[in-house]
């Protein structure tokens, strides 16, 4: 038996725009994934979040899941297109209406709502005058959090400000795999800059809640496929976890990665904004990430790793998004924030799961095995970690439901729970029954 520490909080995430649909409905505006995923060739198959998993309409049967997982917490986004319409401006009071239904429905089946701001889904009218590249957004998404802290801000228990703040700017400006479709480094890096801010400036609006304040960043352990390949690695850890831990816990941007993007774009008192004290960092782990030197000779200047193309080990077991299976990925980050961030507060890991080629069996059945050996193994290594002297407070799989995974559609489940898109019929896999027994235990068996 692998138990957990007294206390430990055992959730499932999901994020809005994943799962509700409705995307029309009570008064929401469109955001930046309405629009990039209309836009012809952007997500798999031109899948779209028009209905997703109907959750704003079903959230009540889905929530009656989580009571049979036993959960003692759920991590859900809020949808600020439902709040804020426009972005700023005019509150649509049924947006804050819904939300405040569902969390006094957590909260009366004793599990705990750990609600994130911002997970990606960004009100189209502010794109419309540039998004995160455009630094008014900052007063933007503080005037958003006010609203939200007053409404919701006597029963919420745990905020998150940022979703990944590094998908949200190295791939939604950087890449243009996600919306807002951008690729450009100069725009990655203001708009990694401008959400940082924008942190920033909402947790002292948070703080005046009951709840605690964390943010959740998305951290891979980057690994030289060859030792000539160490300074590529470098750079990518400096890009994908330094250029938003450093930030975050200690107040400044990583010098080597300044010089490298030749950034100039801090205000005066911005970092000092950035480092307000947390409550608890939110920890993503899916994978590591290989690096391989590129051949190219001019290095991409802003995302390191494309000019270092990804050499995924061969012998390693994969997920259905191409990940490696990498447990111990886990303990080695964990130990690292603990090594090389004095500053660190205790750690929630907000996501981990996988996606694997799911499908219900001719006795009705999803016998997942492989989710199930995943998380076995993450939650083996979160134990290691947590033997090391690393302070976890609480594990969230990703994800309750399968979902819209951005660019990738609907074909690839994270869920403990399948859906059948065309009856939106609910149900569990042998993981959501492996997880309630694990969650009953509070640890592994
Ligand atoms: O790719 C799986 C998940 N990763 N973190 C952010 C979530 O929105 C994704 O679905």
């Amino acid at each position: 038996m692998r138990a957990m520490p007294e206390g430990f909080r055992w959730g499932v995430a999901t994020a809005a725009y994943q799962i509700e649909g409705s995307v029309s409905a009570d008064g929401r505006g469109p955001s930046i994934w309405d629009t990039f995923s209309a836009t012809p060739g952007a997500v798999r198959h031109g899948d779209t979040g028009a209905i997703a998993c109907d959750h704003y309409r079903r959230w009540k049967q889905d929530f009656a899941l989580l009571s049979e997982l036993g959960v003692s917490a759920y991590r859900f986004s809020l949808a600020w297109p439902r709040i804020l319409p426009e972005g700023t401006g005019q509150v649509n009071q049924s947006g804050l209406d819904h939300y405040r239904r569902l969390v006094d429905d957590l909260l009366a089946r004793g599990i705990e709502p750990v609600v994130t701001l911002y997970h990606w889904d960004l009100p189209q009218a502010l794109q419309d005058r540039g998004g995160w590249t455009n630094r008014a957004t900052i007063d933007a998404f503080a005037r958003y959090a006010e609203v939200v802290a007053e409404a919701l801000g006597d029963r919420v228990p745990r905020w998150i400000t940022l979703n990944e703040p590094w998908v949200s700017s190295f791939v939604g400006y950087g890449s243009g795999r996600h919306a807002p479709g951008i690729a450009d480094g100069r725009s990655a890096l203001l708009a990694a800059h401008h959400l940082l801010c924008a942190h920033g400036a909402a947790v002292p609006v948070l703080r005046e809640t009951s709840g605690q304040v964390g943010v959740t960043v998305n951290l891979s352990p980057v690994r030289p496929v060859t030792p000539e390949d160490a300074d590529a690695a470098r750079r990518v850890d400096g890009c994908q976890n330094r250029w938003f831990l450093d930030p975050l816990l200690a107040g400044r941007y990583p010098e080597d990665m300044i010089e490298w993007y030749g950034f100039a774009d801090a205000e005066p008192g911005d970092l000092e904004s950035i480092a307000a004290p947390l409550d608890f960092l939110g920890v993503n782990y899916y994978t590591r990430t290989w690096v391989a030197s590129g051949d190219r000779d001019v290095p991409h200047p802003v995302h390191p790793s494309l000019d270092a193309h990804q050499v995924l080990p061969e012998k390693l077991p994969r997920t259905l998004m191409g990940w490696t299976i990498e447990p111990d990925g886990l303990r080695e980050l964990l130990v690292r924030l603990r090594t090389d961030y004095p500053g660190l507060p205790p750690v929630l890991i907000t996501e981990n799961g996988a996606a694997f080629d799911d499908y219900v069996d001719p006795e009705g059945g999803v016998d997942d095995e492989e989710r199930i050996a995943f998380l076995a193994g993450h939650l083996s290594a979160l134990a290691d970690a947590i033997d090391a002297g690393v302070d976890v407070r609480g594990y969230f799989c990703w994800s309750l439901l399968d979902n819209f995974e951005w660019a990738e559609g609907y074909g690839r489940r994270f869920g403990l729970y399948h859906v059948d898109y065309a009856t939106q019929h609910r149900l569990a896999k042998a993981s959501a029954r492996w997880y309630a027994d694990v969650v009953k235990r509070n640890g592994l068996p």
